[in-house]
């Protein structure tokens, strides 16, 4: 077994403390994530999954447990400190990417990500090449826009250059929350198809959530289902290959 990139030890999280609103919605995650996992992740509506991925990238504080990456605590390290290691793709395609740059120059920001180093739109020129390469593998003709302001993309086509920046700089984990959730249904799947072959091709260590059980079962290594802010399953390898959508309909009674 290789060894753990990132693991979650007794994560509890807590909203609207001391009021009477107060819930728990993490309710001690446990969870070990390897080099070159790709996990999915079901659950109900409000079972925590978002909230889930908001605790590991930094965006919301921990009232009980640690995390670590590679070995190191980063339980209180801050969310930007975090985007050195860990890249996440929403479900809104209007996230994550820059409106009014081109998707070139999208792409060359996202070559820098968790750094501080000026952009020096110059050296743009040179990166045309690769970066036209890379978009050409998402098969939708992002490519033949690499002068177009985002805002001008279709959404599958901006969905696809938020995946492209999540990974033009190699992430230690990939979070991808509902990332072809908006999308009609072919845009939907080539986009799953194109994070599939890259994940592969890199061998990316990643968790998607999807409430495609289908999806859900044909993708990964690993799956975890949550409920009630816990982890009720967590099935890898053979056992995860053998689980129908049947099997997961029962995580969700
Ligand atoms: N910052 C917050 N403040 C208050 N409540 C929150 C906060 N974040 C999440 N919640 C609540 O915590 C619960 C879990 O939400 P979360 O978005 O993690 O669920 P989810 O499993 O991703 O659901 P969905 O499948 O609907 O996206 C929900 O009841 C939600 O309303």
């Amino acid at each position: 077994m290789t060894k753990p990139i990132l693991e979650l030890k007794n994560i509890q999280t807590v909203v609207n403390r001391h009021t009477a609103n107060e819930t728990k919605i993490l309710r001690g995650i446990n969870l070990t994530i390897h080099t070159g996992d790709f996990i999915t992740v079901v659950g109900t509506n409000g079972a925590g999954k978002s909230t889930l991925f908001n605790v590991i990238a930094g965006h919301l504080p921990v009232d009980a447990g640690q995390i670590f990456h590679n070995g190191v605590d980063i339980t209180h390290t801050s969310e930007e400190a975090r985007t050195k290691f860990l890249a996440r793709v929403f479900q809104d395609p209007k996230l994550g990417t820059a409106p009014r740059m081109t998707v070139a120059e999208n792409m060359l920001l996202a070559t820098k990500r968790g750094e501080h180093r000026p952009l020096f739109p110059r050296k743009l020129k040179s990166q045309i090449p690769r970066f036209t390469k890379l978009a050409a593998t998402m098969n939708n003709g992002l490519e033949n826009r690499m002068n177009t302001a985002t805002g001008a993309l279709s959404g599958g086509q901006r969905q696809a250059l938020s995946f492209l920046m999540a990974t033009i700089k190699r992430p230690d984990l990939l979070l991808l929350d509902e990332h072809t959730a908006a999308l009609d249904p072919h845009t939907s799947r080539n986009l799953l198809k194109a994070t599939d072959e890259r994940i592969k091709q890199d061998h990316l260590t990643a968790l998607m959530i999807t409430h495609h059980l289908e999806d859900a079962l044909k993708y990964g290594n690993r799956l975890i289902a949550l409920k009630n802010g816990q982890i009720i399953a967590d099935v890898s390898g053979d056992q995860k290959e053998q689980l129908t959508v049947k099997d997961l309909y029962r995580y969700f009674e």
